[in-house]
């Protein structure tokens, strides 16, 4: 589906909100806080700017958010165990703000952390911004996964095949799908007003994951750790719009440069 003006402008404000939930994460994840905690500071912030989290109650999903950590690629359940020092945490919020939505997570590191995690999280980062260099009309989809996978292994990292960006806008998740792998020629021409996300999950180890018998958490087979970063993002007359950029410059927390 191709956006005009108007969505472009609704898909700012839902995203804005997004990306200044994520901004006020920030200084909640440190020794001892619960990724429930973050939950329901994730909930009452929706409910104070009349927005509600996409995931709450999507397919039997119970929670706000999603939080992840260190070797859970994707979809993790907040619990009431808290955060240790050294541990990398994603977390994954969209917020439903008059019926756009905006989608976004970012890597959250606890007090002190290995080099291979901050290297990790560097190389998942840059393959994000790498993919979304590669976002202009005339290219394939392909073009975006290329990007993001040259840059991965290259860097000695894997790509995790097995979920996918997606379409985005009045529905939570809509064509098309997004894969942050493949080739340059692949996929459907992208076209200005299309508005997707690319929210690729990087390895250390080899990319292959398992769902937990809770039926959501996935992680790596290895138990190699894993960071994604995602953005939501609008196609341009000569590139793209990000729309969940930090208006506080806080994109990479706890990465230097
Ligand atoms: C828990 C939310 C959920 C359930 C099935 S897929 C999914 C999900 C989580 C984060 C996302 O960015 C996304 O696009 C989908
Ligand atoms: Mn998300
Ligand atoms: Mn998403």
């Amino acid at each position: 589906r191709l956006h005009g003006e108007e969505g472009f402008e609704a898909m700012r404000k839902a995203c804005l909100l997004t990306a200044q939930a994520l901004d006020l994460v920030a200084p909640m994840v440190k020794n001892g806080t619960t990724t429930n905690e973050i939950d329901q500071m994730l909930y009452e912030y929706g409910m104070d700017n009349n927005a509600i989290p996409a995931t709450l109650n999507y397919r039997g999903y119970t929670k706000s958010c999603c939080t992840s950590i260190n070797h859970v690629v994707c979809h993790g359940i907040p619990n009431d165990k808290p955060l240790r020092e050294g541990d990398i945490v994603n977390v994954d919020v969209t917020y439903v703000l008059d019926g756009w939505h905006g989608d976004s997570s970012r890597m959250y590191p606890v007090g002190e952390i290995k080099r291979s995690a901050e290297r990790l999280m560097e190389v998942t980062h840059e393959s994000l911004m790498r993919g979304i260099a590669a976002v202009k009309p005339g290219v394939k989809l392909g073009a975006i996964g290329a990007a993001i996978q040259e840059f991965a292994e290259a860097e000695r990292c894997s790509v995790v095949r097995d979920f996918c960006g997606h379409g985005i806008g009045q529905l939570f998740h809509d064509a098309p799908n997004v894969l942050h792998y493949g080739r340059v020629s692949e996929g459907p021409e992208l076209r200005k007003g299309m508005i997707f996300t690319i929210e690729p999950m990087i390895n250390l180890g080899r990319p292959h994951v398992k769902v937990l018998a809770d039926g959501w958490t996935a992680v790596t087979r290895d138990r190699s750790l894993s960071a994604q970063y995602e953005h939501t993002i609008g196609v341009t007359d000569d590139g793209c719009e990000i729309f969940t950029l930090s208006p506080n410059g806080l994109d990479r927390p706890g990465l230097s440069s």
